[in-house]
């Protein structure tokens, strides 16, 4: 084996023992390089150096030694880009090699390029939400990857991900992190064209250049772009046109070295009725999950948004809130509104009183018990597998796998006992309850899919 070819036979064995969503995440940003016989791998930021050195460095050491007989180089894993022109496998991009500074800071209101007018009149500006910073965005466990490689992408625009594709359910914020992005490189350089746009104005353009005859003015505004952010592609389904035209304006700005940032409920992949050459495209760059958020981080980004709003709220009243309102940032938000409104109107100061009685419907309706068989059918339509099969003795992965992950939401969502909840599936022990419980937490922890999985699921339920 030469040593220069050591690398992409590596990515070669990963790829075969990774899924595709572990290998493009955590793999594919990796670029190496060999240094004085050392396999020297640079990761992109803090995080993955942690992530790559316990979850992967044993896999790339293993591999390394398939490959070279038993007797692989040392590894060293280095945070940065190599300096090099090295094997990169980083994401596709028209420079992908360069290793640009960010341009200098220059603060400036937050004002985007000119927006596509069918009728060639308008001159009408995009604004971005300019609150929509990365300063603003709280960041934990549920974000931080996805927050990194934003933040890596706003400093090196169509270099370092490209497209950067962010997915996560509902109000979990994937607009607040790409217009922190599209603000970051606006803040950067004033001069860059960007445009900020729901996939469904998206479409509505298209419409309106068919009604006007006018796609080539429509091409040359969008193909004209630095930065284009796209919210909620899963629109596209069903628009062919759409996706045509989408199709030749990835490839155009990819092409020129421009970024691409797309936003989904979903992977690509599980966008039914998404062409399959913009599936794999979406797929070419970095796909970062945002997951809801943990109590505590619920905490912060309450205290946070008060602060905002110039309010001291108390931390226990904040615990309070966080632990009773947990579907998604957005619901939260609009608690925090509306217990401040409440302390406004009454001129009472921020209790844990005052803000049950703010919240009182609210909490009544998120207060409503999730039933096992809530669960065990939400489980089952989602797996595609029939709801009897939670009762039954079946025992093949797809039957069983599910069972657990039913089992293991029904621990956390009600206050079920083990044996009780071995009950509720087929009249199983506690023992079995316990060992599903463990498997699926070590699930979460080593396999990015079912961690996704679960926090949908979880979502699913308390929504
Ligand atoms: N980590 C966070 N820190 C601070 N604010 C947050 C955070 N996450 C979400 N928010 C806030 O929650 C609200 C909803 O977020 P956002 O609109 O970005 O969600 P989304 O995932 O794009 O939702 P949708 O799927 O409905 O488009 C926004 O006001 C946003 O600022």
């Amino acid at each position: 084996m030469q040593i220069e070819t050591l690398w992409p036979h590596c990515l070669n064995e990963l790829q075969q023992n990774l899924g595709a969503s572990q290998f493009n995440i955590w793999i594919k940003p990796l670029s190496a390089q060999m240094i004085d016989d050392t396999l020297v791998i640079a990761v992109p930021n803090q995080i993955f150096l942690q992530f790559i050195r316990d979850r992967y460095l044993g896999m790339i050491e293993m591999a390394a030694a398939k490959l070279c007989a038993g007797v692989p180089p040392p590894i060293e894993l280095k945070v940065g880009q190599m300096s090099a022109p090295a094997p990169r496998v980083a994401a596709r991009s028209a420079n992908a090699a360069s290793d640009e500074a960010a341009p200098a800071a220059a603060a400036a209101p937050v004002k985007t390029g000119k927006r596509f007018d069918a009728g060639g009149a308008s001159h009408e500006t995009t604004r971005l939400n300019p609150s929509h910073s990365f300063e603003t965005l709280v960041t934990g466990k549920a974000n931080q990857v996805a927050r990194a490689a934003a933040m890596q992408v706003a400093e090196n625009p169509g270099v370092s991900y490209n497209p950067l594709f962010v997915y996560g359910g509902v109000g979990l914020g994937k607009t607040h992190l790409i217009q922190a992005i599209g603000n970051f490189v606006h803040q950067h350089n004033p001069q860059a064209k960007i445009r900020y746009i729901h996939a469904e104005k998206y479409v509505q353009d298209v419409v309106k250049a068919y009604q006007h005859k006018s796609f080539d003015e429509f091409k040359r505004y969008y193909h004209s772009l630095d930065l284009l952010l796209v919210d909620d592609i899963q629109f596209f389904v069903g628009k062919d046109r759409t996706q045509e035209e989408f199709f030749y304006l990835f490839n155009a700005l990819l092409e020129s070295g421009k970024q691409i940032i797309l936003t989904s409920d979903k992977i690509p992949r599980e966008i039914d009725g998404l062409q399959e050459r913009l599936t794999s495209r979406f797929s070419w760059g970095l796909i970062v999950p945002i997951e809801p958020p943990e109590t505590e981080m619920r905490v912060a980004i309450l205290l946070k948004k008060a602060e905002a709003e110039h309010f001291k709220l108390d931390a226990n009243v904040a615990f309070f809130m966080a632990k009773n309102i947990r579907s998604n940032v957005r619901e939260l938000e609009g608690a925090l509104k509306r217990v401040l409104a409440y302390v406004r109107f009454t001129n009472q100061p921020i209790t844990v009183e005052s803000a049950k009685e703010a919240l009182r419907d609210i909490l009544a309706s998120g207060n409503r018990q999730v039933s096992v068989e809530n669960i065990q059918k939400t489980v089952a339509d989602f797996y595609k597998i029939k709801v009897a099969d939670m009762h039954s003795k079946k025992r093949t992965r797809d039957i069983a796998r599910p069972r657990q992950m039913a089992m293991t939401l029904t621990k956390e969502l009600t206050q079920m006992s083990l044996p009780a909840i071995g009950d509720a599936f087929g009249g199983r022990d506690h023992t079995t309850v316990l060992h599903a419980c463990r498997t699926i937490e070590e699930f979460r922890k080593n396999d990015s899919e079912m961690a996704h999985q679960y926090s949908v699921l979880l979502q699913m339920l308390r929504s």
